[in-house]
């Protein structure tokens, strides 16, 4: 593909993530599905998109000192000049002149004369006056939510949340790209075997020390090794993979993984029980539940059953107290994936965290009582925010007297889990810095003995 035709791709699909809110990557991969694009070309096409959006907001502090008028351009042409300034202060690999070049092109393509005089000028002052300083903002909350392109409320309520500085942590650790790791399929191999043949093959990799079955791949295409594609892996941040092997889990066990499309952690119980005992996972999605099934068939796990359902109303279903084990890994609004979704640290909103952390504790309240007596419930999310997840188990224990945070569950972490400044009396809060892991909740709660 030529830079041009890459760079024209690039911004059809910033422009639609920023005018109809699409999903980045599922855009991404549509394009190079649809144009069967090279590696390289990939990996500039996924680099240029995923930068821009990720930077929107800085970009738009560097380019509003030299554009008049703003609010009146096309958002194309706006999402242009993001796109082309993203390029010019944070890519090295292209000298500034050839992207004002296929900027110009580009607007000369879609757009009539003024325009293109216009995206020229501003990228011109752009190259000999350089961006502007993030030193001149003053309120230091505005200055974090600028500098990482998070917006101001984000910042703010993380701020009064965890405090200004692991704050400010986070949102820059959510610039990075995240690291990418699997976890070995040990019904298949052990994690040695694994380490073993990728490293013969050229992988930079080494082990993971959240999980006994985790590897954190630097360099590779873990998607085109054989190893994959027969099962033999999965792809799972390290977050995630930290709630199996806190479930305690044992060979025969009977376990609910009441919200578990797409499958991955109901993939990983079931390995963990060495495909013996039952894994009844549901969702509430019919078409997601089918990928549950299609994961467990793809890694040959045959204790999992699955089935549509909302959780909320599986005692009606289910016989009380019928599980060892309870998994609630709930619906959430994924503030702890934003590096690797960008789109999301813009779309939602305070109303979204409400809504959300009222269905989380419903969702709690009606798993819970699956749970048998002497049994446990993990509770965990994929977001960075105490109303969806200390507040929901504070909320929880509030109305069952009954049931406590296990204190079992803290000895049990990883050594290096024991003393990060997310844990507290409700459950470990993982921040993105920590172990360059997506931003992650987890707990154990059990009927007080
Ligand atoms: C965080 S995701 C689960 C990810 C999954 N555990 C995994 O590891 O692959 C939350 C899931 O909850 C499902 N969900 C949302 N509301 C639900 C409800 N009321 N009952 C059951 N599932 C629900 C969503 O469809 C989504 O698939």
């Amino acid at each position: 593909m030529s830079e041009m035709a890459l760079r024209n791709a690039a911004l059809d699909i910033v422009s639609r993530v920023g005018e109809n809110g699409g999903y980045s990557h599922l855009l991404i991969h549509q394009t190079i599905e649809k144009r069967g694009l090279s590696d390289r070309d990939t990996s500039l096409l996924t680099e240029i998109v995923y930068g821009t959006i990720q930077r929107k907001d800085t970009l738009d502090y560097y380019i509003t000192p030299f554009v008049k008028n703003k609010k009146k351009l096309k958002p194309w042409v706006l999402w242009l000049l993001y796109m082309s300034c993203y390029q010019m202060v944070y890519l090295e690999r292209v000298p500034d002149h050839a992207i004002i070049h296929e900027a110009v092109e580009i607007a000369k393509k879609r757009g009539h004369k003024g325009i293109v005089s216009m995206v020229n000028g501003v990228l011109r002052n752009l190259q000999r006056k350089g961006v502007p300083s993030l030193d001149q903002i003053d309120d230091p909350i505005e200055r974090v939510a600028i500098e990482t392109s998070h917006p101001k409320w984000m910042v703010k309520r993380w701020s009064d949340m965890y405090g200004l500085e692991e704050t400010a942590k986070m949102c820059r650790q959510n610039l990075e790209r995240p690291t990418m790791s699997v976890r070995v399929n040990t019904t298949r191999f052990s994690r040695d075997q694994v380490m073993e043949t990728l490293k013969e093959d050229g992988f930079d990799c080494e082990e993971s020390i959240l999980s006994p079955q985790g590897i954190i791949i630097f360099s590779g295409n873990i998607l085109h090794h054989s190893i994959f594609k027969e099962g033999g892996v999965t792809v799972q941040d390290e977050s995630s993979m930290l709630v199996a092997e806190m479930m305690n889990l044992e060979e025969g066990m009977h376990v609910l993984d009441s919200c578990s499309a797409p499958g991955g952690k109901s993939t990983h119980i079931a390995e963990k029980m060495n495909n013996t005992g039952q894994v009844a996972s549901f969702d509430l999605h019919k078409k997601k539940v089918k990928l549950v099934a299609e994961k467990a068939n793809q890694l040959g796990l045959t204790n999992i059953s699955t089935a549509q359902a909302d959780a909320r109303h599986l005692p009606e279903l289910i016989g009380a107290e019928s599980f060892d084990r309870v998994l609630l890994d709930a619906p959430c609004s994924g503030l702890g994936v934003v590096r690797g979704k960008p789109d999301i640290k813009y779309s939602k909103t305070e109303d979204d965290i409400d809504s959300l952390s009222a269905i989380q504790k419903e969702l709690l309240e009606s798993v819970s009582a699956l749970m048998k007596k002497h049994g446990t419930l993990v509770y965990s999310t994929c977001t960075v925010d105490r109303q969806e997840n200390e507040e929901v188990i504070q909320s929880f224990l509030s109305r069952h007297p009954d049931f406590e945070v296990d204190k079992a569950f803290f000895n049990e972490l990883p050594e290096e889990c024991k003393d990060l400044p997310g844990i507290s009396e409700w459950g470990l809060q993982l921040f993105p810095q920590d172990f360059d892991t997506d931003g992650f909740f987890l707990t154990r709660l059990k009927r007080k003995q």
